[in-house]
């Protein structure tokens, strides 16, 4: 989905996975102040409990009490024998989003836009695409360009590691030109994109390296695997006061010299344009969304 001025912000600063199959862990999320949850029925889900997870998640969706959090189901593969069942499920449960594992191709999309329509899924439930293969990298734009459903890309960077033979490194040095192809896809078709997990659950100074990097990259949040991750998330891709406070200056600089007919204005000896203060009513927004949460 393109999003455009007129398109409400969904903060997506922190985004936890939960194992599908973890009932405890899918009513613990409910007290969480995580931005958006991914229940998940693939990797997390242990094959023997497919069938149970996905009963469990989709009870789950059904039932809410979530409140603001955006929901996503992470489905299996269409080319697992779970695949087919966990769209149906999803649809028939209608979260926020139904999140495709592992898309390499454009076809992985419409295939699952198409299904969906057929099922007639509700038209609020977005498809969110798994960006973690060499593959998907390489045709991250037409991925990115395959569908109006298409909503999120969400960066896997433990499979791409894995994929591409790639080290853990600080800095992550090895994975920076998949996680700038997959921005420029994103950013270039009005996605949101959320960058990949922190595996070190208990190094809080690696996960804020990690969240301000991401930031600084330009991602919306991270995902994350464990509720001890969420404050330092929320905190580093949160708008911070200082930024905020210029926001408005711009804006309420840039408005006072429209009304004199003027295209620029200055602000702390720095000129303001209209491409400044699109960036400006971005960070505003987003700063409303989080505190209507
Ligand atoms: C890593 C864990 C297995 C640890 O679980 P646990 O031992 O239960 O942790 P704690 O005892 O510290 O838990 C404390 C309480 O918090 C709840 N909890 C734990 N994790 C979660 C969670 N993710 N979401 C919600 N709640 C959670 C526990 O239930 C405890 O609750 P309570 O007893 O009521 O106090 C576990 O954290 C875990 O399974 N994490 C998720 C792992 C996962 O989803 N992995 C797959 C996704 S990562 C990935 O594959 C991305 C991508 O595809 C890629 O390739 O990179
Ligand atoms: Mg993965």
């Amino acid at each position: 989905m393109t999003e455009t001025d007129a398109t409400p912000i969904r903060p997506r600063r922190s985004v936890l996975y939960m194992p599908g199959s973890n009932p405890r862990a899918l009513e613990k999320a409910k007290t969480l102040p995580a931005d958006a949850l991914i229940l998940d029925l693939e990797d997390a889900t242990a094959p023997e409990k497919k069938d149970e997870a996905r009963d469990l998640v989709t009870a789950a969706v059904r039932k809410g009490g979530y409140g603001g959090r955006e929901i996503a189901v992470r489905i299996n593969g269409l080319d697992t024998p779970w695949g087919m069942a966990d769209l149906k499920a999803a649809v028939k449960a209608a979260p926020d989003a139904i999140l495709v594992p592992k898309v390499s191709a454009p076809a992985m999309v419409v295939e699952v836009e198409k299904l969906m329509q057929d099922l007639r899924a509700d038209d609020r439930t977005r498809i969110w695409a798994m960006m973690e293969t060499p593959r998907g990298m390489l045709h991250a734009e037409a991925i990115a360009a395959s569908s109006t459903r298409l909503d999120c890309f969400v960066m896997g960077t433990n499979d791409l590691a894995k994929d591409l033979r790639a080290r853990f490194v600080p800095g992550r040095a090895p994975l920076l030109p998949s996680l700038g192809l997959c921005l420029l896809a994103a950013r270039s078709y009005g996605l949101a994109i959320v960058d990949g997990v922190c595996n070190a659950i208990d190094d809080t100074e690696a996960l804020e390296a990690e969240c301000r990097q991401g930031l600084d990259m330009g991602f919306d949040g991270k995902t994350l695997i464990h509720p001890k991750q969420i404050e330092v998330t929320n905190r580093v891709f949160s708008p911070d006061p200082d930024a905020l406070d210029l926001a408005r200056r711009q804006i309420a600089a840039f408005e006072a010299a429209q009304a004199e007919g003027k295209a620029v204005a200055v602000v702390d000896g720095k000129i303001v344009e209209n491409l400044h203060v699109a960036e400006a009513r971005r960070l505003v927004a987003l700063s409303d969304a989080i505190a209507a949460m």
